[in-house]
């Protein structure tokens, strides 16, 4: 975690929000440098949206501290709020505009906003300029919707399942996008159930799991170095399937092949990825959080 207040964008402290007496964040702390892109990992349900909209100021928290900006979303000015892009799970904005008209109309909201012509070329909306945004594809009006949270030229953007609906090659055009924005000094934090996206984008991240997190820290740590063994798969003679988890796969795959007399069979050596770890740790949390009910109905 950052150490000096001044260099974190977002500060959580013990974060609450109960809907009708049930917690749905159940006392979340975490820290966004400024300049950095941190993902909110989990499951649906989790508590994603809940903790992103408090931040953003559109919900109330039941209890805790937070900070974003250096200041409490709960009272967020005018001012704090134009420093703020946001692109939300689904589009709000008016059909009836072209993609051009509708950022000259957000354009005129802020103080300092970027130049219309630029923000069209960043999200490669070149050709769709003087298209009404009724017209424009799913992926094109997501790439409207992230124009739209740029055109303010915020310091901190927060995008909520940005590319859910995209195909491979939006997607990756999407990431170019915000890889642009991150090396703007744009600090963002993002919400996905995609892992390729959360490790390709974030320098770190959060798992959270029934409103806890679960998990935090630099994205290709987290989960901690055990969950990140390399494991190595073959078929012996007899047929029979193995694995192993060694910190030397190659030393392994040799010696195997050396006492085999030839290739071990249907070998894989796999390195887990983002995903492997996040399907680790939640369900070692489902594990826990069965054996725990188990535990208390025979009590
Ligand atoms: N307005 C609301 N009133 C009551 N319960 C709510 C409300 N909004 C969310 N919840 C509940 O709070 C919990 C957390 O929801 P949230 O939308 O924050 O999860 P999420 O992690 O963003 O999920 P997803 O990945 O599906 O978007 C869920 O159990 C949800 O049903």
């Amino acid at each position: 975690m950052a150490e000096h207040r001044n260099d974190l964008a977002v500060r959580v402290r013990g974060l609450r929000k109960e809907y009708g007496g049930v917690a749905a964040v159940d006392g979340i702390d975490v820290d966004v440098a400024r300049g950095e892109t941190f993902v909110l990992l989990g499951p649906n349900g989790a508590g994603k949206s809940t903790t992103v909209e408090i931040l953003e100021g559109y919900r109330r928290r039941t209890a805790g501290d937070v900070e974003v900006l250096g200041v409490d979303p709960a009272h967020g000015s005018l001012e704090w709020k134009a420093q703020l892009g946001i692109v939300l799970q689904s589009t709000a904005e008016s059909g009836l505009y072209t993609v051009r008209e509708q950022l000259a109309h957000f354009a005129s909201f802020y103080p300092t906003p970027r130049g219309v012509d630029e923000v069209i070329s960043a999200v490669g909306l070149e050709a769709q300029a003087k298209t009404r945004i009724a017209k424009l594809s799913g992926g094109q009006r997501r790439r409207a919707d992230v124009a739209l949270a740029m055109i303010g030229n915020p310091q901190l953007l927060f995008l909520d399942e940005p590319t859910t609906g995209f195909d491979p090659e939006a997607r990756r055009e999407f990431w170019s996008l915000i890889e642009g924005l991150k090396a703007h000094g744009t600090t963002i934090l993002l919400t996905t159930h995609y892992l390729d996206e959360a490790a390709r984008l974030a320098d770190r991240g959060g798992v959270i799991d029934r409103g806890r997190l679960i998990a935090v820290g630099r994205i290709h740590e987290l989960g901690g170095p055990d969950a990140r063994v390399p494991l190595v798969r073959w078929t012996d003679d007899g047929g029979a399937r193995h694995e192993r988890r060694t910190e030397r796969p190659a030393a392994l795959v040799t010696a195997l092949a050396e006492s085999l007399g030839h290739e071990p069979a249907e070998l894989e050596v796999i390195r887990p990825s983002l995903e492997d770890v996040y399907l680790g740790l939640v369900g070692a949390q489902k594990e826990s959080a069965a054996s725990g009910a188990a535990e208390e109905e025979y009590a």
